[in-house]
């Protein structure tokens, strides 16, 4: 942003026919001090002694632009690639305004999701940390235990599985409304839609139209903000971001004092969606979770929860598209789940367990497009790891990127090849859309779920062709084809919806 601002200062400065002197100083000065602050600053990675080597880029932002505009490009590899190749699998960066050491192998990050709370802790950067508050992402140690044995009661199988006709429903009413006798659709926008009303719906009965629709003008703005410099002036993403969030917690607050008052008059049932558990669910201490605590956690599940399987999603139907035989393959397996079920029947929790191919299918989708990049841990106490020194209060970044597609791991790692996910599959701590340890994205069962049933129906009804072979895909935040992912729908002769 700092260059944005300067940038545009140095325009409006070029429709002048003379720079005027204020100008020529600022500029001299911001150049002066850039620099001077670089020069430091890469020399700061040989002041500390025995760190993995590396630099830190530019004052404040460090390396971040380059981070992000790696992502951006489609090849969030390269920013990892081209360090590991001069450093080693782990080397120090500076990412999001902290020293960050990059652990880039299945070793790093079986180190850090196995030294959660001995070693290391969770650690965000602080944009992610001022817009979630209190919930689970910006809590550590035992508050964390808490909060997360607390979502987990509705978020674990046993919970999900009566769930599952909920959905599939949801899933054919979205179908039928936006997809069915269309010719042409654009596949992203319309499945942010879906996993948005499925998870509004799932976590606080939020279904109304007008309700779904502020929320999502609101979201779209929130989303924009999570990742960036947190630099709190009006127009910075970050800036919007923060008072989309106040409006959201307004919005659920709303709900929350409705829905208590429903509790409490019987109208409202403690199992009808994750707002109701949170409210009727205590924890050992007899403790539940205060309003705001309840307001945190369901912005970050909405957040966590919609984009990541939307673009799962919809990389997942652009690899079907260019693999008609992998296609096929989930066809079959889904028919002979339709030909077991009565005329109208909802699918059910066994259902999931007998899609092995089709998620295979998503898990090879997962690899080659993961939705999450990676994640921040921060050192609770000094330690040393492959000979490098770790400091007290050191970031870490575990990314995704720097085992998914490497040949060591992943025989052909360029090809979509499902079938990679047979018998054991990929060695261990090599394949970690989810994470792993204790932090372990607590929606994996969820995201397993909706992605399964929609790609049921989905298949059901239609086969799909790419409007624009050969897509590019961008990572901004999330992976997602340039375009959205324009897809031509062609029916099959009998519908089986
Ligand atoms: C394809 C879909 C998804 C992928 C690839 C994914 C991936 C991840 C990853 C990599 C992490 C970070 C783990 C770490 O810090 O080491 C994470 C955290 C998290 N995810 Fe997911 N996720 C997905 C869907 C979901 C869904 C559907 C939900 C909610 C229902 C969800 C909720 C969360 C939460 C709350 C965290 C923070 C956990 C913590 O800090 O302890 N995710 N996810």
């Amino acid at each position: 942003m700092v260059w944005k601002e300067a940038v545009s200062v140095l325009q409006k400065a070029q429709e002048l026919k003379e720079p005027p002197l204020m100008f020529t100083v600022f500029l001299a000065s911001f150049i002066g001090l850039a620099f001077f602050f670089y020069l430091i600053s890469n020399h700061r990675t040989k002041a500390w002694r025995g760190i993995p080597p590396g630099t830190f880029g530019w004052p404040l932002i460090g390396e971040t632009l380059e981070f992000l505009g790696c992502q951006r490009k489609g090849n969030p590899r390269d920013f990892f690639d081209s360090r590991t190749q001069k450093y080693g699998n782990v080397f120090t960066t500076s990412l999001v305004g902290h020293p960050t050491v990059v652990f880039c192998s299945p070793e790093g990050n079986r180190f850090l999701f196995s030294n959660e709370n001995k070693l290391v802790v969770n650690s965000w950067p602080s944009s992610v940390g001022n817009l979630f508050r209190s919930s689970l992402i910006t809590t550590v140690g035992d508050d964390a235990k808490r909060l997360r044995r607390i979502l987990m009661t509705f978020l674990r199988p046993e919970a999900l599985r009566e769930f599952v006709g909920r959905v599939d429903s949801m899933t054919k009413r979205h179908l039928a409304e936006h997809w069915i006798g269309k010719d042409e659709v654009t596949a992203l926008p319309l499945l942010k839609r879906y996993t948005f009303s499925l998870a509004c719906d799932l976590f606080a009965s939020i279904n109304n139209k007008d309700d779904l629709g502020r929320l999502w003008l609101h979201f779209m703005v929130f989303v924009k903000g999570v990742m960036q410099i947190p630099i709190d002036l009006p127009g910075t993403r970050y800036n919007k971001a923060k008072h989309a969030a106040n409006a959201i917690r307004q919005q659920l607050g709303s709900i929350i004092n409705e829905r208590k008052i429903g509790l409490e008059a019987g109208n409202a049932s403690p199992e009808q969606d994750l707002l109701s558990f949170l409210l009727s669910n205590v924890d050992e201490q007899g403790e539940s979770l205060t309003d705001n605590e309840i307001q945190d956690n369901i912005l970050l599940l909405l957040y966590a929860g919609h984009d990541t399987s939307s673009s799962t999603l919809t990389v997942l139907l652009k690899f079907l598209a260019e693999n008609p035989h992998c296609y096929e393959e989930v066809l079959r397996e889904q028919l002979d789940i339709a030909g077991s079920k009565e005329a109208g029947q909802l699918l059910e929790w066994e259902d999931l367990q007998r899609m092995k191919y089709s998620w295979r299918v998503a898990q090879e989708a997962l690899r080659l497009f993961p939705a999450a990049q990676g994640s921040f841990r921060k050192a609770i106490k000094e330690f040393i790891y492959d000979g490098f020194t770790i400091p007290k209060g050191w970031k870490m970044y575990w990314t995704v990127n720097s085992t998914h597609r490497k040949s060591e791991y992943f025989s052909n790692p360029e090809t979509f090849d499902p079938s990679r996910f047979e018998g054991e599959g990929p060695p261990p701590y090599t394949f970690v859309p989810f994470g792993g340890g204790p932090r372990m994205c607590p929606g994996n069962e969820f995201a397993r779920l909706e992605i399964l049933v929609f790609l049921h129906n989905i298949v059901k009804n239609c086969k799909w062709n790419l409007v624009n072979p050969g897509e590019k895909v961008i990572v901004d935040p999330m992976p997602a084809p340039v375009n959205g992912l324009p897809i031509k729908l062609v029916p099959h002769d009998s519908v089986y919806i």
